[in-house]
């Protein structure tokens, strides 16, 4: 958790050292007190615990690590080379400003060269990702990217559809907004048509 790395799907910079998880529940205690209630009352008691455990569950992916998850390759696949998709992959991660849920699903795409991933490290790696805090923006390049260092497939797609509740629930307060954000590399990116047929299949899933 604490070593750097230069690993451009893990954290790059120094990160302060982590507090204990008593520490953590305080910190829960004071943010009730700030929103106007008892941390002691009966009813609040336990929450400080819960919500630790809760932030371990929806933060797991900084413990996680993309290239392991891709790391076993088939390669005995009758030299398939045509897309593999995987739609409507889950996307529940929490926005990195206002740690309020992002919702939603992707679609990945890509081309394989030699090998292919098993599907579900596929839907693994949008989990590891998604379990961080995060801008939609990044975790689209960040799963692209580690399916390109994993496989180096003739290309990638990504996209992703989301609502986040920091601007349905709050802010703004517009609740029907969905961001959708894509990314193409390698063959998605030259090949229009290929686009198009990716986006055709992300459309209709
Ligand atoms: N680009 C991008 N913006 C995001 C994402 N998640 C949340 N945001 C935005 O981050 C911005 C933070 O803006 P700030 O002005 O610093 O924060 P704020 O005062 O709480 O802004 P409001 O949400 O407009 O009330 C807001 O516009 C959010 O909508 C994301 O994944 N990508
Ligand atoms: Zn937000």
């Amino acid at each position: 958790m604490d070593a750097v790395t230069t690993d451009s799907t893990r954290l790059t910079e120094a990160k302060p050292a982590r507090p204990s998880r008593h520490e953590a529940e305080e910190a829960v205690r004071t943010l009730i007190a700030w929103a106007g209630d008892d941390p002691a009352r009966e009813g609040l008691l336990d929450t400080p615990k819960r919500v630790a455990k809760a932030y371990e569950e929806w933060f797991s992916g900084y413990g996680a690590d993309p290239a392991a998850a891709l790391g076993k390759t088939f390669e005995d696949v009758q030299g398939y080379d045509d897309m593999v998709m995987l739609t409507n992959i889950d996307v529940e991660s929490h926005c990195e400003h206002h740690l309020a849920p992002i919702m939603g699903v992707a679609h990945v795409a890509y081309l394989p060269s030699a090998a292919v991933v098993g599907i579900s490290k596929i839907a693994r790696v949008v989990e590891i990702f998604c379990k961080r805090m995060q801008t939609q923006e990044t975790m689209t390049a960040q799963i692209a990217d580690a399916l390109m260092d994993a496989m180096n497939p003739r290309g990638v797609a990504i996209l992703i559809d989301a609502k986040h509740q920091c601007m349905t629930t709050r802010g703004v307060h517009h609740p029907n907004v969905s961001t959708i954000t894509s990314t193409f590399t390698g063959e998605f990116k030259t090949d229009a048509n290929l686009r198009d047929r990716f986006m055709r299949l992300a459309e209709k899933a």
